[in-house]
């Protein structure tokens, strides 16, 4: 069973715009809802790809209710901690050339009861949990070092644990030894604190992660790929793709390609390419089933491309 926890799970929303024009109203040609949060995605593409998950999240309010009666229709396991304030609801606008703005709501703030409660309810889900992933920003109330603690005590009961957040909370977790964190490129460039202009680049950053705790690194490079560096060594996954249509949630599908593959070595890294690259082809933060990966068209190499120029560079 892979359990994930959400400390700021939100009801994501997109618009589909044909433009985004400031200081206009603009019609909406489109408009989904879906579930969200990293570790909420992480979870609905487990269940896509036909494995036992339960999400952990605090729920609170309407759109708290919403996100619940959205995970239950798609058959998603759910371990809620109630909280007093109302669930985010982010906004993604997508414009007819591709390209998408998100906004993030920084959600409710949890008391000192409900932080406890959501470790305590992580605890009673962990005893058949073959991996737990930790994933998303945290919401306020929740201090930087509440990552730390959480890995502190799961590792303690005997589960692996993939992370993927980003800023302070990442740094502070990594003294805890996570078995995996899954940074994107701007993440891993603002862990390390400099810019990441190559594969080369990014390899040196996820070395410096695991010298300061992370026993393996996934990062995901956007339209560059993937990168996996673990003692056993380092690859480097792409796959072809046709055409992109949203991307968001193409991180967490990754995640959960690469947990559902056993979290570990070339395969699973092929995996995690795999999955990203059928999420970007789906629209919204919709995961792939196992029909819409196409293995043949990914490519994992031993052979780290160091000099090769990222197509997104992070300055
Ligand atoms: N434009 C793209 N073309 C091809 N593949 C892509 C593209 N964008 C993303 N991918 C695939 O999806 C994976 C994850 O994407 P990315 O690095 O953007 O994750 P992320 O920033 O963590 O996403 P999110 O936080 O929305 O889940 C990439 O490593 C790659 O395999
Ligand atoms: O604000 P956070 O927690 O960093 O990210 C939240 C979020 O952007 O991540 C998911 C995509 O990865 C979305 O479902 C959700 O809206």
């Amino acid at each position: 069973m892979i359990l994930t926890v959400t400390p700021n799970p939100s009801l994501d929303r997109t618009y589909e715009v044909p433009s985004l024009d400031r200081g206009e109203v603009i019609r909406a040609t489109g408009e989904r809802m879906d579930p969200g949060g990293k570790g909420v995605n992480v979870s609905r593409a487990v269940a896509a790809a036909g494995q036992r998950t339960v999400a952990v999240l605090p729920l609170g309010g309407a759109p708290g209710a919403l996100v619940a009666d959205l995970l239950d229709a798609q058959g998603i396991e759910v371990a809620p901690v109630p909280v007093a304030g109302a669930t985010r609801s982010n906004i993604a606008l997508a414009e007819a050339d591709g390209v998408l703005t998100k906004i993030n709501a920084p959600g409710p703030e949890l008391s000192e009861a409900e932080r406890e409660l959501l470790l305590e309810t992580v605890r009673q889900q962990s005893g058949d949990a073959a991996w737990i992933a930790c994933c998303g920003s945290l919401p306020r109330g929740l201090a930087p070092s509440w990552y730390a603690e959480l890995v502190a005590r799961t590792h303690a009961a005997g589960a692996r644990i993939a992370l993927d957040t980003s800023g302070p909370a990442l740094l502070e977790a990594l003294r805890e030894r996570p078995d995996v964190v899954k940074p994107n490129a701007e993440e891993l460039a603002g862990a390390v604190g400099r810019p990441l202009a190559t594969v080369g680049d990014a390899v040196k950053a996820a070395e410096e992660l695991r010298a300061m705790g992370a026993r393996a690194v996934l990062a995901s490079l956007g339209a560059d790929g993937q990168l996996l560096v673990s003692d056993e060594g380092a690859w480097f996954g792409s796959a072809r793709v046709a055409a992109v249509r949203s991307n968001v949630g193409a991180g967490d599908s990754s995640l959960a390609g690469f947990l559902v593959a056993g979290g570990s070595g070339p395969e699973a890294l092929a995996s995690a390419v795999a999955h990203g690259a059928a999420a970007v082809q789906l629209p919204g933060s919709v995961m792939p089933t196992p029909g819409d990966l196409d293995p043949a068209a990914v490519t994992v190499t031993a052979e780290v491309p160091a000099d090769r120029v990222l197509k997104e560079p992070v300055s």
